[in-house]
């Protein structure tokens, strides 16, 4: 069944109070809250269709088909990254209703206490853990596991009461079958002497845990923003307008009586090729995403003056931070051949039981299909690399760019905190190819002929620092991607020492019964032994994992901020921004989680300032 199409722009108001640019994670949060008041009229444009109903986005397994996909994905791919010998990395973006949650991996992860924290360090005022871990449980309805799954997957630490309960976005585990590498990890990293220490949504926990999915507690369908925030409920308000395949080109400012600029509306190019605007009585609120939303703030004039005349804009606000500080957390996998009779996802590519997976999952929501099958663990750097590391701490942040240093202590205290994870290792039952790169097709393709089990490496908080600016004064053009992954020396030393962990993980019981004995390893011919192996598999194997942040962060603008506390735009009044791009310092693991709490806030932020 084909979704509701969307895309009409006839019978558009020639204003709205509020309009919203993405129909995305963050964007559909505010459209949906602001709108609970009947007396608030808010117009969304996204740029791409409503696929909602397609099975590539409803099923969770099917994620990875859209990948590189122009229906689902803005397929953007960064420059050649310097540290990586040259290497471009792939980065997906949802291009579609319900953004980058509508293809995600559907991991529900949480940020420490601490991550969150550290937002209000840097001057934002208000933004910290008591504030935000209300709207990561606002944001969502947990549906506990049956006491068959928690035996399983040794899920006793959850805490019932800090769950959401009546959230829009659903939580839940379902009842597998979950592969047997599931339910092995938590013991792992016991045996290691690294067990759980509390609930993660607690903001506190380290260690090893199989997490839930963004997934229908019964349905086993995927609970995105497309679907859960933009309910068929929510559909139907009167005060809420949603235009799919509507490209915003740039934001409409214009001088105010204070000499100020404002937004007033957008310009924007529908379905049907024309070229419109329309405008915002109260607000403009960007909601694009952290490549996107940077990119439409230097095409609507706010950026660095001589990027902007360089491409013939008009620069009305200087403000070189615009697409600056761009974060991303890279993950580095290594792959191990399964042992014989353990199931992985590779059993799908034959056909006959892709088709009864297709067949139960489209029935009752039963099978692999309809869950997430990834478990993670936070971790801090092995015991083992502490004395080698100091020195090189030492070494590598003994100075530091001005405009970073606020950032690089936080970062620095949180490396020495021996209860703040630095790492963490992801599992996944499939082979992952990044020689395959950099097109996420070559990457997830299962181009190798057995089965495999995969684990990941990922460096928490990265000091990298990337960027995202326009190429061209044409809107309809990508911008350029530079995330500049591991340009920081001890990005790439750190992460080098999480990553030769993971041959230990992998021989440890009882992880180590289901690897084949002296089956492949695609990551390497032999057990790669040695820190000088471990870095040079670290640049050619890492990719990035999609948790692009801090483009338009919010920071005192001296220090790199684009956005005040309350989401404002430095230098023009009437525009806010909501999404991922805000977040100024990366927090541990997935960012989903965060991106929805931040949304919350931010509704809750534009309510109290416009009084609707
Ligand atoms: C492939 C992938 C896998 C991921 N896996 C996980 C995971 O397992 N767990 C987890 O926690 N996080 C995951 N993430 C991260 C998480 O999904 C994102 O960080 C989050 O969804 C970003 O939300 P956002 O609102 O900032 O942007 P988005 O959700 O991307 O929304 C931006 C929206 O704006 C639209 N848009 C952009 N430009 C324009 C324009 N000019 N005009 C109109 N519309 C426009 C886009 O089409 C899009 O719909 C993943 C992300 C990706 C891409």
């Amino acid at each position: 069944m084909a979704a509701m199409d969307i895309s009409s722009v006839t019978d558009l108001s020639a204003s709205y109070d509020f309009v919203v640019v993405g129909g995305g994670t963050s964007g559909l949060v505010v459209a949906s809250r602001l709108t609970e008041n009947p007396n608030v009229r808010v117009l969304v444009l996204e740029a791409g269709s409503n696929r909602v109903d397609d099975p590539r986005i409803a099923a969770p397994g099917l994620a990875a088909s859209t990948y590189d996909d122009p229906e689902f994905d803005w397929c953007i791919t960064s420059t050649p990254q310097e540290a990586l010998n040259g290497r471009c990395l792939a980065e997906p973006r949802g291009r579609t209703l319900g953004g980058s949650s509508a293809i995600n991996l559907g991991m529900v992860i949480y940020p420490s206490r601490t991550d969150i924290d550290a937002w209000e360090k840097l001057g934002s005022a208000g933004w910290n853990w008591a504030s935000l871990s209300h709207y990561l449980q606002k944001s969502q309805t947990f549906t506990p596991p049956s006491d068959a799954v928690r035996d399983e997957l040794s899920l006793g630490y959850i805490d019932p009461a800090i769950q959401g309960k009546s959230g829009p976005l659903h939580v839940s585990f379902g009842d597998g079958p979950f592969s047997a590498f599931n339910a092995a990890w938590p013991k792992v990293f016991e045996s290691l002497n690294h067990p759980l220490t509390g609930d993660p949504m607690s903001g506190e926990a380290t260690g090893a845990f199989c997490h839930p999915g963004s997934i229908h507690g019964t349905k086993r369908t995927r609970s995105h923003a497309g679907v859960t925030y933009y309910n068929p409920e929510v559909a139907k308000r009167p005060n809420l307008r949603v235009v799919t395949e509507a490209l915003v080109e740039k934001v409409l400012l214009e001088k105010g009586g204070d000499g100020e600029y404002q937004a007033t509306g957008v310009q924007f190019v529908g379905r049907d090729g024309q070229q419109r605007t329309v405008s915002a009585d109260t607000e403009v609120i960007l909601a694009a995403g952290a490549i996107k939303t940077p990119h439409l703030l230097e095409l609507s004039g706010i950026g660095d003056a001589d990027r902007l005349k360089a491409h013939n804009i008009e620069p009305l606000v200087n403000n070189p931070n615009v697409g600056e500080n761009l974060q991303e957390h890279g993950f580095v996998p290594f792959s191990w051949e399964a042992a014989d009779g353990q199931v992985t996802a590779e059993a799908l590519r034959n056909p006959e039981v892709a088709k009864l997976a297709m067949d139960a999952w489209a029935t009752s929501g039963a099978g692999p299909l309809g869950l997430c099958p990834m478990a993670s663990a936070f971790v801090s750097l092995p015991e083992e690399t502490k004395a080698d590391v100091q020195p090189l701490i030492q070494e590598h942040l003994a100075t530091v760019p001005a405009r970073y240093e606020a950032q690089y202590q936080i970062l620095q205290k949180m490396l020495e905190d021996q209860n703040e994870a630095s790492g963490q290792y992801t599992i996944a039952a499939f082979q992952v190819l990044p020689d395959k790169g950099p097109s996420l097709k070559g990457v997830f393709g299962m181009t190798e002929p057995e089965n495999y089990m995969s684990m990941v490496a990922v460096l928490n908080r990265p000091f990298s620092r990337g960027f995202v600016h326009l190429n061209s004064s044409d809107p309809a053009a990508l911008p350029t991607f530079d995330p500049k992954m591991l340009s920081h020396p001890l990005d790439l030393e750190l992460h080098t020492r999480h990553v030769e962990w993971l041959e230990t993980l992998a021989t440890t019981e009882p992880m180590a019964s289901l690897l084949k004995p002296n089956g492949r390893r695609l990551h390497c011919h032999e057990r790669p032994s040695g820190v000088d192996v471990a870095r040079e598999l670290t640049r050619d194997r890492i990719v990035a994992h999609y948790h692009v942040v801090g483009t338009a962060a919010m920071m005192p603008k001296e220090i790199g901020g684009v956005v005040d506390s309350r989401l404002k735009v430095y230098g023009c009044s009437k525009l806010r921004v909501v999404d991922a791009s805000i977040i100024p310092l990366i927090p541990r693991g997935n960012i989903q989680t965060t991106v929805y709490a931040v949304a919350e806030k931010a509704a809750d932020l534009i309510r109290e300032d416009s009084r609707v």
